[in-house]
């Protein structure tokens, strides 16, 4: 693993929270995409080498929608850089890691995205992020 590439928040409302992060951080978000297949909205903030991602969710099967019905917004998960999503998969899954999906799927941003599911990995929600090339 790389580098943290992005540090995912949870929030309901992706405009105000586009404003407060935009004060917290002195700039504006360089983008906001919608990823049907995870049901968010999403913005990002560059800052210095990573990124932090808002995500809201677009319905009420979203993950993000279940995950505010039981916790309060804030932190939902840490995404890693990595050079080769599937071997770094076969590398994790052979440590005894969860992984939510073996086939990497498309996420925001050009990323192909496997989740690790959070009760192998001390409760935090693992990303890992391969640039699709
Ligand atoms: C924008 C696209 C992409 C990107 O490019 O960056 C994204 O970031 S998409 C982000 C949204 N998508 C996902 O989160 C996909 C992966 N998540 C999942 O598959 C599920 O959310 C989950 C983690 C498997 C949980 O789903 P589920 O089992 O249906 O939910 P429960 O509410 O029943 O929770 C079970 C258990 O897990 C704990 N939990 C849930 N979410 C988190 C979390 N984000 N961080 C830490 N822990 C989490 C939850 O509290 C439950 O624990 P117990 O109560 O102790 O059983
Ligand atoms: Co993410």
């Amino acid at each position: 693993m790389r580098k943290i590439e992005h540090i995912g928040i949870a929030v309901k409302d992706l405009e105000k929270s586009n404003e407060l992060f935009r004060k917290l951080l002195g700039k504006e978000h360089f983008k906001t995409e919608i990823v049907e297949g995870e049901r968010v909205e999403t913005s990002f903030f560059q800052v210095g080498e990573t990124k932090v991602e808002l995500l809201q969710a677009t319905r009420p099967d979203s993950p993000i929608a279940k995950y505010l019905e039981k916790k309060s917004e804030g932190i939902h998960h840490i995404a890693f850089d990595v050079e080769d999503i599937q071997s770094e998969v076969a590398r994790l899954k052979a440590e005894g890691f969860e992984i939510l999906n073996e086939t990497p799927k498309a996420g925001a941003d050009n990323k192909l995205v496997v989740f690790l599911h959070p009760r192998s990995t001390n409760g935090v929600l693992v990303e890992l992020c391969q640039e699709k090339k």
